[in-house]
């Protein structure tokens, strides 16, 4: 018997409705002691998943709100115990006191993710869906949300069970084969099996590659506008963004530390970093930002680099040019080009394949930036399913899946009989396992859920 936790599920500030939820074997005998129907009916007698109205009593017995109360009897319910919700009118000290007349009737504080942890344990989810849950409250965008639905209905789960159910059918039959020499089995086919570990390795790696589109779905593609100060770097940001985020003024050396801001250009999330013009300073805080300009041009998958279209190529340009050509992509983009142009082109044109024309000021040429940045990255759209693996731990757990059937594989096609592959394919076995939670170690689970809000 689990013991019967209590949180509030819903936001600390005052609102129109808070909930306080309430799971375990004496959720509702909890419940029922602090809430009296209006029906005159006891709650334990409640249908499910029905709201009743009522009033609520603090722990000194007074009436201290008028809500509804929803019981859902396990397994049916979030987390496969007996369930019960308050809907509350929302002011955090109703709360409050709710909570504190359960916790006088042996219900305890829920810690951090220990609902959806008791969903886990339970069978409601596995470890992959538990961490969609958490994928979901913290997404930022609506790919990303859309994303993390998919994972919950278990789009991730049923990719990775079909490659388990395959491999421990395989695993069965090799060892039956292999402790029953003299049972006439169905004999073991090489070629089958050669086949189905190819097809899974296929599938597996699959997912792992869709784990680097996971990260960017979540935290944008790390992009950094780069230039020599006073180019208009800050002014881009801003016209990029719609609001005036970074400090802009006719001085160069204005910008002093960097300032990501996340934006989607051209449709796609960029995680974007204004930086400190790179020029040679003798003012100590200036050569520490532009210190920490190269290193988010280290860090930078799209540098932006920001030339002056008003003025001829300057020294303190080259360096900002060889940073930007050393990221993975660059694209130039001469600024001010409301302004008489200046800038001999032709050099940069043969440095950098993309170029492109704008103002900041004015917003010309944005469009061209945008369709730039659209289709470097068109491989990149969100697909909507979800199989798109969001996190370290699963990929961790896909790559190794993957390197246990590929040496099998190997071993096959070089001749080895199939049980020499067994103990690859219960590797395999095993990693799988643990990405969905079948074999997965107790402490690693609490950590899985630390990472969750208390509530939920
Ligand atoms: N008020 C409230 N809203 C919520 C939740 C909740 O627990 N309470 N959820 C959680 O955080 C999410 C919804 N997830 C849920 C998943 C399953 C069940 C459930 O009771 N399932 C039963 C019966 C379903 C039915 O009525 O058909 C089942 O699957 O057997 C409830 C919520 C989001 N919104
Ligand atoms: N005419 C015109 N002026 C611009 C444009 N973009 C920026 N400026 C001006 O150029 C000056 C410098 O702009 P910033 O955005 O601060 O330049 P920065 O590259 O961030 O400069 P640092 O932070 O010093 O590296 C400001 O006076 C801006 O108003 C543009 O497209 N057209
Ligand atoms: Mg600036």
């Amino acid at each position: 018997m689990s013991d019967t936790i209590a949180a509030l599920a819903t936001g600390r500030t005052a609102a129109a409705i808070g909930i306080v939820r309430i799971s375990g074997d004496g959720a509702v005998p909890a419940a029922a002691a602090v809430f009296s129907p209006r029906n005159g009916r006891p709650l334990e007698q409640a249908e499910n998943h029905k709201m009743i109205l009522g009033s609520l009593r603090s722990r000194g017995g007074m009436v201290i709100d008028q809500a509804l109360a929803v019981v859902s009897r396990g397994p049916g319910s979030y987390t496969g115990e007996d369930c019960v919700e308050f809907h509350c009118h929302g002011s955090p000290v109703v709360l409050a006191e709710c909570l504190e007349a359960l916790f006088e009737r042996g219900v305890r504080q829920a810690r951090a993710g220990e609902f959806t942890q008791r969903a886990f344990l339970n069978g409601r989810m596995d470890l992959v869906q538990a961490e969609a849950v958490a994928d979901l409250m913290e997404a930022e965008t609506a790919e990303a949300a859309a994303n993390a639905a998919g994972q919950l209905a278990g789009a991730v789960s049923g990719r990775v069970n079909g490659v388990y159910e395959t491999l421990l059918d395989m695993a069965a039959h090799v060892q039956a084969v292999v402790d029953y020499p003299d049972e006439e089995l169905v004999p073991v086919e090489v070629e089958k099996m050669e086949e189905q570990l190819d097809h899974s390795s296929l599938v597996l790696r699959r997912l792992l590659q869709s784990g680097r589109r996971g990260r960017i779905l979540r935290y944008g593609i790390p992009c950094v506008l780069l230039g020599r100060p006073n180019t208009g770097k800050s002014s881009l940001l801003n016209a990029i963004l719609g609001y005036d985020r970074a400090i802009v003024t006719p001085f160069a050396g204005t910008t002093r530390d960097t300032v990501v801001e996340r934006v989607k250009l051209g449709g796609i999330l960029l995680r974007l970093a204004d930086t400190a013009g790179i020029r040679e300073s003798e003012d100590p805080v200036e050569r520490l930002g532009v210190e920490r300009t190269r290193s988010a041009a280290r860090e930078a998958e799209l540098a932006l680099l920001v030339l002056e279209g008003s003025e001829p190529l300057a020294k303190d340009d080259w360096e900002a040019m060889d940073q930007a050509a050393a990221a993975k992509y660059s694209v130039a983009v001469i600024n001010k080009s409301d302004l008489p142009a200046k800038l001999e082109k032709g050099e940069i044109q043969r440095r950098f394949t993309r170029v492109c024309e704008v103002s900041a000021l004015t917003g010309e040429g944005l469009g061209q930036l945008e369709d730039i940045v659209r289709q470097l990255f068109a491989d990149r759209t969100p697909c909507e399913t979800g199989e798109i693996l969001t996190n370290a731990r699963q990929g961790e757990a896909v790559s190794r899946a993957l390197k246990s059937l590929e040496s099998a594989l190997k071993a096959l096609r070089g001749g080895l009989t199939p049980d020499t592959v067994l103990m690859d394919v219960e590797e395999g076995l095993a990693a799988l396992g643990e990405l969905t939670g079948r074999t997965v170690q107790s402490d690693m689970v609490d950590r899985i859920f630390e990472r969750f809000c208390v509530g939920k």
